[in-house]
C-alpha cells in the first residue's frame, strides 16, 4: 500500500501516463465507494437527484406557510394551484409540510430521529399537486404505500394510539378492521339486513317534521335530525355523544401546536385531555357495545352491525375498540346542507317529486332499495356531496417510504390531503361548478370520472359511505315525497331567504337555519304510520 502511494505521489500528473493513472484511480475510487454504499444509501442518492416540488413564495423561518394559508386552507390551496401548476408543496410549521395542489396536499411529518440539541431539523417539504388523475395514481394505485396516518401526540392519545382505527397506522390491525367493516356494512349486507333500520329512523323523523315543521317561523331541522329516533334531545347519553363529537372535531381541526415539535412540552395538558376524551368515548359508546356483548352471551343475539363486529372479533381473537366516532355528524351535515340547498331550489324539489310519483307512486314511501328507480333523486344526493361535503380536506394519508412521482421526490412520512374543494369546483371537470345541478350526474359522459371526493380515496376511503348514502338518500326521497321544503315567513308573511351552507367553513358543525316542511297532502301521517 505504501509503495502504491509512493508511486502515485511521484507521478508527473501533467504527463499522459499520469493522467491515465489518475483517471483509473478516480474510477477505482468511485467503484469502491459505490460498492461500499448500502442499498439504502443508493436509494437515498437516487431520491436526492430528483426535483423538489415547487412551493409558494413567502415561507417564513420556522412557521413556513402557516400564516399564508389563512382560515380557509382549501381555498388558498386552490388559488396556489392556479399559479404553481398541478404539483407544489407547502410547508407548515418547522418540520411538517403541507403539499397541495388541485386536489392533493402533503404535509411533512415530524421525524423524531431528526431531533438534535433540543431543536428539530426541518424536513424538506415535498408537495404534490393534484387533480383526479393524481389521486388515482398516488392514493388509489399506490395505496400500499400511501395508506398510513400521521402520528400526532394529541390525536394518538385521542384514538388510544390508533386503536380507534380511523387514526390507526397502516398494518394488520387496520386491515382486519377494514375487512370486518366491509363485511358488516357492505351495500348488499345493508340492503339484506338493515333496511328496516333506515325505515324506522326515517319514519320517526317524518312524524317529527309533520308535527312541528309547518309553523310560519319554521324550524331548525338540526333540532330534529340528529340520530332521528334513537334518542331524545334530553337523553344524557345523547348530550354526552354530541359533546364528545364536538370536542373530537376540535382536536382534529386544531393541530397548530403539533406543527411545532419543539412546543411538544406545552402539549401535555392537551394530550391529557385527549386521553380523558378517549375514556369518555369508551364509557358512553362502550355501554351500548357492552349491551350487545351481554345479549350475545345470554343467547339473545341481536341482529345488528355491532353484533357482527363482535362475532368477527371473536373469530380473529382480537379485542380492539369498536367505538369510533368517524360516523358522527357527517351524514347529518350532508342532510342538513341538502335541506338548506333544496329550500332555495323549488324546481329541483318538484322534479324529484315527479320522479318519485311516476316510479314509486304516492301510496307508499320510498325505500333505500329504490335508488335505481330514482336516478334524479339519487343525483341530488351526489350533487350535495360535491357542492357541500362535510369536510373539504378529508383526513390526511401518509406514505411509508420515499417515492418518486413524475420526476419529483415525495419524502417518506409526508401527509397527503385531498383538497376536494379544488376538484369539486374545477370547471373543466364540473362545468358551471358553482351552480347546484343534480342532472350533471345523469349525463352519460360522466363515465369513469369520480363523482366527488367527499369520502376520500385509496385504501382509507370511508368504509361507511354506503351506510351514509343509504341513510341520507332515504330521508331526502321521503321528505321530498311528502313535504315541500319552503323558506320561513316573517311577521308580514313574506318568505325569509334560507342561506346556503357556507363554502368557507372547514370544520364540520351543524348548519344553523330555519325552514318550513309543508305537507303535500293530508295522508302523510297515515303513510308514515303504515310504512
Ligand atoms: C356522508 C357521510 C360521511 C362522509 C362525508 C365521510 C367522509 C369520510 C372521509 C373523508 C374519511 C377519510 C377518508 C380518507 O382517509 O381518504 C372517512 C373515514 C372514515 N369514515 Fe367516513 N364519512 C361519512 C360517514 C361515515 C359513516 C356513516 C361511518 C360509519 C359507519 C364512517 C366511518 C368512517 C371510518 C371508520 C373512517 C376511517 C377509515 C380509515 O381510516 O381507514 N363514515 N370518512
Amino acid at each position: 500500500m505504501t509503495e502504491a502511494l509512493n508511486t502515485l505521489t511521484s507521478l508527473d500528473w501533467r504527463s499522459a501516463n499520469g493522467a491515465l493513472v489518475a483517471a483509473a484511480a478516480a474510477a477505482t475510487g468511485i467503484y469502491v465507494a459505490n460498492r461500499l454504499l448500502t442499498p439504502e444509501d443508493k436509494e437515498a442518492e437516487k431520491f436526492k437527484k430528483l426535483n423538489k416540488l415547487p412551493s409558494p413564495p413567502g415561507a417564513l423561518p420556522i412557521i413556513g406557510h402557516l400564516f399564508s394559508v389563512g382560515k380557509s386552507p382549501h381555498i388558498k390551496f386552490s388559488e396556489w394551484s392556479k399559479t404553481l401548476g398541478p404539483i407544489y408543496s407547502v410547508k407548515m410549521g418547522s418540520s411538517r409540510t403541507w403539499v397541495s395542489c388541485r386536489g392533493v396536499c402533503l404535509f411533512g411529518r415530524r421525524d423524531r430521529s431528526g431531533i438534535a440539541g433540543g431543536l428539530v431539523v426541518s424536513l424538506v417539504i415535498e408537495v404534490i399537486h393534484n387533480s383526479p388523475e393524481v389521486i388515482r395514481e398516488i392514493l388509489d394505485r399506490r395505496g400500499a404505500t400511501y395508506s398510513d396516518r400521521m402520528s400526532w401526540d394529541v390525536l394518538d392519545a385521542a384514538s388510544a394510539n390508533g386503536i380507534m382505527w380511523g387514526l390507526a397506522q397502516n398494518g394488520p390491525y387496520l386491515r382486519m378492521w377494514r375487512k370486518h367493516t366491509n363485511n358488516t356494512i357492505s351495500k348488499s349486507k345493508l340492503e339484506k339486513e338493515y333496511s328496516q333500520v333506515f325505515i324506522t329512523q326515517s319514519k320517526q323523523l317524518l312524524l317529527n317534521l309533520l308535527e312541528k315543521g309547518n309553523e310560519p317561523e319554521g324550524i331548525n331541522p338540526s333540532d330534529e335530525m340528529y340520530l332521528y329516533s334513537t334518542f331524545t334531545k334530553d337523553d344524557p347519553d345523547f348530550k354526552a355523544m354530541i359533546q364528545i363529537a364536538v370536542e373530537f372535531l376540535q382536536l382534529l381541526s386544531d393541530v397548530t401546536m403539533e406543527l411545532f415539535p419543539f412546543l411538544s412540552p406545552f402539549l401535555r395538558s392537551q394530550v391529557h385531555n385527549a386521553r380523558l376524551l378517549q375514556l369518555e368515548v369508551q364509557k358512553v359508546f362502550g355501554k351500548y357495545v357492552e349491551e350487545v356483548r351481554q345479549a350475545r352471551k345470554d343467547g339473545n343475539e341481536r341482529n345488528c352491525a355491532c353484533n357482527e363486529y363482535l362475532k368477527a372479533q371473536e373469530t380473529d381473537n382480537e379485542n380492539g375498540l369498536m367505538e369510533d366516532i368517524a360516523r358522527i355528524d357527517t351524514s347529518s351535515i350532508v342532510l342538513l346542507n341538502g335541506i338548506s340547498i333544496l329550500a332555495s331550489h323549488p324546481n329541483i324539489q318538484e322534479r324529484a317529486f315527479a320522479e318519485i310519483k311516476d316510479n314509486i307512486g304516492l301510496d307508499r314511501l320510498p325505500r333505500d332499495t329504490d335508488e335505481g328507480r330514482l336516478p334524479y333523486t339519487r343525483a341530488i344526493l351526489t350533487e350535495i356531496l360535491r357542492f357541500r361535503p362535510p369536510l373539504w380536506l378529508g383526513v390526511p394519508h401518509s406514505n411509508t417510504k420515499d417515492e418518486e412521482y413524475e420526476g419529483y421526490h415525495i419524502p417518506a412520512k409526508s401527509a397527503h390531503v385531498i383538497n376536494s374543494y379544488a376538484i369539486h369546483f374545477n370547471p373543466e371537470i364540473y362545468p358551471d361548478p358553482y351552480t347546484f345541478k343534480p342532472e350533471r350526474h345523469l349525463e352519460e359522459d360522466v363515465g369513469n370520472i369520480r363523482q366527488h371526493y367527499a369520502f376520500g380515496a385509496g385504501r382509507r376511503i370511508c368504509p361507511g359511505s354506503f351506510l351514509a348514502e343509504k341513510s341520507v338518500f332515504i330521508l331526502i326521497s321521503r321528505i321530498v315525497q311528502v313535504f315541500r321544503i319552503e323558506p320561513p315567513l316573517d311577521a308580514q308573511g313574506n318568505p325569509v331567504e334560507v342561506p346556503l351552507p357556507d363554502v368557507t367553513v372547514t370544520q364540520p358543525g351543524m348548519p344553523n337555519f330555519k325552514v318550513r316542511f309543508v305537507p303535500r297532502h293530508d295522508d302523510v301521517k297515515s303513510m308514515c304510520r303504515d310504512d
